[in-house]
């Protein structure tokens, strides 16, 4: 009998181990349970287009953005505006993942030069190595990791451009991937830089911030109404030696901080605080102002005589910045005509894509 118990014993522990090691053998992508993937790294087929062409087509016709991708805004009111022609050479200021530089190199039709840039080395390789597979090399696309406040090194070695665009702001890829901190609705490191080697994260920034600059970056950057009460809680919770270092924690301040607010308002209040909060917090970060004045201020001087150069922006703050320095640089004649009224994407392709319902396009002629 007892030899019998060990035997038992003695398989019983064989198949486990069995078991495990097949386990082990097979390691396999996560999976999902059921047909909704919730978790960015879920999103397998989506994250792989090239495979699942199918899946990704469904999202984009539910209106979704497939993860890892980036659907490019606009595309019809530049590609009218800009008026493309075999042989030029052009400059998009914002690569991103590619699609409106796509759409510029087929105007070019293999003739003439298309530069772009970036300054996320992450989500800039992965766009390269899709052009390239796309027949975009070198020879008629040039790729550099650059601010776009640096235009004027760039126009030195390949400009006067005749065409420029500036597609501002950040890309779907890093809005979506939760390494990047970029969305209070995902668990991640409180980081948001666009450019992750350069600068400090958004976490490191909130740790020697005053009470009143917190308030009057939120003010600025996205006139945020509830600015004082934020600044305020996210101030004393780290000077309590709280470090608010992740997306989720910064989320909660907020929350906490606006449960003062009626049961009825208090959702979407929170909602829009935090897309505030986190837009405000990315734009210091990223200098975005700055940058945006700067490169602003060289445009005129990377056109070609007749150049043409169109902006999309997804704010107010930014959308002034524009509309100001092509209303006083036409009115010094440096440009010949600028956009009387900001262009907007059609309701259809706003309900498309709920990322476009924002963008204010604007476009300047070079005298
Ligand atoms: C809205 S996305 C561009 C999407 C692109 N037009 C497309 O069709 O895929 C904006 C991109 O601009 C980049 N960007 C933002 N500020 C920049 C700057 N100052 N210099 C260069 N690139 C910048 C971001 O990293 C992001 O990849």
């Amino acid at each position: 009998m007892i030899t019998l118990e060990k035997n038992r014993k003695q398989k019983e522990k064989e198949v486990i181990m069995d078991n495990q090691e097949e386990k082990q053998k097979h390691k396999r992508r996560i999976r999902y349970s059921g047909t909704h993937p919730r978790n960015y790294k879920e999103k397998y087929k989506e994250l792989h287009p090239d495979q699942y062409p199918d899946t990704v087509a469904k999202v984009i016709q539910k209106g979704s953005t497939p993860a890892g991708m980036h659907i490019s805004i606009c595309v019809k009111e530049i590609l009218e505006f800009l008026q493309i022609k075999p042989g030029q050479t052009g400059l998009d200021a914002t690569l991103g993942y590619g699609g409106h530089t796509q759409e510029m190199l087929k105007c070019l039709d293999s003739k003439g030069h298309l530069y772009a840039l970036d300054v996320d080395a992450i989500e800039l390789e992965k766009t390269r190595k899709r052009l390239e597979k796309l027949g975009y090399g070198p020879e008629i696309l040039t790729i550099r990791q650059m601010n776009f406040a640096d235009i004027d090194k760039i126009a030195e070695e390949a400009g006067p451009f005749d065409f420029v665009l500036a597609d501002l702001g950040v890309s779907s890829m890093q809005i979506d991937n939760p390494d990047r901190g970029f969305s209070y609705k995902t668990e991640g490191p409180l980081d948001l830089r666009l450019n992750p080697e350069k600068g400090v994260s958004a976490a490191e920034r909130l740790r020697t911030i005053t009470r009143q600059e917190l308030q009057g970056m939120l003010m600025e950057n996205s006139d945020e109404p509830h600015a004082d009460v934020i600044a305020r809680a996210v101030v004393s919770k780290i000077k309590k030696g709280t470090a608010i270092d992740t997306t989720t924690k910064l989320r909660e301040v907020i929350e906490e901080a606006l449960e003062f607010l009626p049961e009825h308002e208090k959702k979407e209040a929170v909602k829009k605080t935090c897309q505030r909060t986190f837009q405000a917090l990315r734009i210091d970060v990223n200098s975005e102002f700055e940058v945006l004045y700067e490169f602003l201020e060289k445009l005129p001087n990377v056109l070609a005589k007749g150049g043409r150069a169109a902006i999309l922006t997804f704010h107010s703050g930014e959308d002034r910045l524009v509309k100001k320095s092509f209303k006083r640089l036409l009115r010094e004649g440096v440009y010949q005509e600028i956009s009387t009224d900001v262009i907007r994407p059609s309701a259809e392709e706003c309900r498309m894509n709920s990322r476009a319902r924002s963008t204010k396009m604007r476009w300047a002629i070079k005298e």
